[in-house]
């Protein structure tokens, strides 16, 4: 069977992360007017994600994405041509107008990843970006128009590129939402019965 193509950043194996890289200037597609977008040193929790939300590139059935804290992204160019793709979703994807490339996705409501902003790596000018630990969302390629069948290929590609594949997050994230949960259910708890008490 033929090898399933991903994202031109895995297909051909996977650039190394450089111990070197500090941050960089992600950029859109457009000739005219391109987006520019700087990060602050470098992304964390970089990974394959199958979900149909994620910009993907042409062809490509994953979108690559990382995270970085939101006081580190700054638009610097042209940000007139940034749209929010969907208001209601928890990341705030900010895709330009014209080429439809998500710039950075910031999380503003109350949540574990709240204070993070969602890139995409391979929008940077520079090479050295973490590289992808892990591939999310796998099955969700389906919704995107995948056939089923093709799921053990695709799975098996990601194994073999050292992408381990999650219907949803890695355990290291899924563990820390998890925390954060019961760490906020027990705050609030304690609130509550801290403001019973000055009643
Ligand atoms: N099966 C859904 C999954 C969507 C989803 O939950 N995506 C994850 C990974 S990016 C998420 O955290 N979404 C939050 C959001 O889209 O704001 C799809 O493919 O559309
Ligand atoms: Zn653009
Ligand atoms: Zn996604």
């Amino acid at each position: 069977m033929a090898t399933p193509h991903l994202h031109p950043a895995l297909d051909g194996g996977i650039a190394p992360t450089s111990p070197d890289f500090s941050g960089g200037v992600l950029v859109c597609n457009c000739t005219d007017r391109p987006v520019r977008v700087r990060v602050e040193g470098q992304v964390a929790h970089n990974h394959a994600c199958g979900c149909t939300k994620c910009w993907k590139p042409e062809g490509a059935t994953f979108s690559v994405v990382a995270v970085a804290p939101v006081d580190k992204v700054t638009v610097l160019e042209n940000g007139d041509k940034l749209e929010v793709v969907d208001s209601s979703a928890l990341i705030q994807r900010h895709r330009c107008r014209s080429c439809g490339v998500h710039m950075y996705g910031p999380v503003e409501r109350e949540h574990p990843f709240q204070g993070l902003a969602f890139v995409h790596p391979e929008r940077f000018e520079t090479e050295g970006w973490q590289q992808p630990g892990f591939a999310a969302f796998v099955s969700s390629v389906i919704e995107a128009g995948v056939d089923p069948q093709e799921m053990d290929g695709i799975r098996a590609r990601l194994r073999e590129l050292g992408l381990e594949p999650y219907d949803s997050l890695n355990p290291a994230l899924m563990d820390y939402i998890a925390t954060w949960t019961v760490q906020h259910r027990t705050k609030s708890a304690a609130q509550a019965a801290a403001e019973t008490a000055d009643a």
